[in-house]
């Protein structure tokens, strides 16, 4: 489903962020993206969501190279836009709506779904948000905000879910909820946390990425997590001096 050959990303004017990534992602993958602050996971999930781009090499989804061109093919693009579903780290750059249930409702509705209401007050009612319909989405709290981004992308039943942190914020109930929710999808998924736990839950293959290099990782998610001392030099782990009693 995802191919990358030779990926190099970074903002213009900065050092490469990644470069040489190259790798595949089978349709039905679930994949935790691993690595210390600033490595790029969020900007590679952006990528693979074709919000930003490339500096060089290439990205294929479903066998089509994705690039700017590629993009301005209204139905391609369309479709493309359909199928890839990308929860944010910082879920308040997704709202745009008056209320929670806008929110919510407002890619069914766009996509004409009969069912729209129907669907919105079911994934309402899931994510615990149904008290909180009428308030404004930037009214919520941390993990309100969170539970609602997952909630409108969710809704929209993407074939590839992209998901930055999702875990943060969430209290151990929505957790567990959001736990076996990924473990029950058939689609392919990828995301990215902090939580070591968290990947070893939900992901059956881990990426780790080292901080301006590339991939130092990539293998079953028992392997890569047993790994101390790679967890250790990717600046997952912090070998402890002190311990409390
Ligand atoms: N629009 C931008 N322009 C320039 N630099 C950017 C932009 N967005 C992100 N960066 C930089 O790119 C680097 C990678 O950021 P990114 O958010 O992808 O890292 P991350 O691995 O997700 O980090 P974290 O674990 O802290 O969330 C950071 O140094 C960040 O400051």
């Amino acid at each position: 489903m995802i191919k990358l050959d030779a990926v190099e990303l970074g903002w213009p004017d900065a050092p490469a962020l990644l470069s040489g990534l190259s790798l595949q992602i089978a349709a039905g993958e679930k994949v935790a993206l691993l690595g210390p602050n600033g490595c790029g996971k969020s900007t590679l999930l952006q990528m693979l969501a074709a919000l930003v781009f490339a500096r060089s090499g290439v990205y294929r989804y479903c066998g089509q190279a994705v690039t700017r061109a590629q993009l301005r093919m209204r139905g391609w693009e369309r479709a493309f836009r359909r199928d890839v579903g990308l929860v944010f780290q910082h879920p308040e750059a997704m709202f745009f709506n008056a209320t929670v249930h806008d929110e919510i409702a407002w890619g069914p509705r766009r996509l004409g779904w009969l069912d729209a209401e129907e669907r919105s007050a079911r994934w309402a009612q899931e994510l615990g948000l149904t008290a909180l319909l009428e308030q404004p989405p930037h009214s919520l709290s941390g993990g309100e905000k969170q539970r609602l981004a997952l909630a409108c992308v969710l809704i929209l039943e993407p074939k590839l879910l992209l998901l930055d942190e999702p875990s943060a914020n969430l209290d151990p109930q929505s957790l567990g909820w959001l736990c076996d929710y990924l473990l029950s999808l058939e689609t392919t998924l990828i995301l990215s946390t902090h939580s070591l736990g968290f990947a070893a839950e939900v992901a059956k293959r881990v990426l780790v990425i080292e901080r301006r290099a590339g991939l130092l990782a990539d293998g079953p998610s028992e392997a890569v997590l047993g790994n101390t001392e790679l967890l250790i030099r990717a600046g997952l782990m912090h070998r402890r001096k002190h311990r409390s009693v």
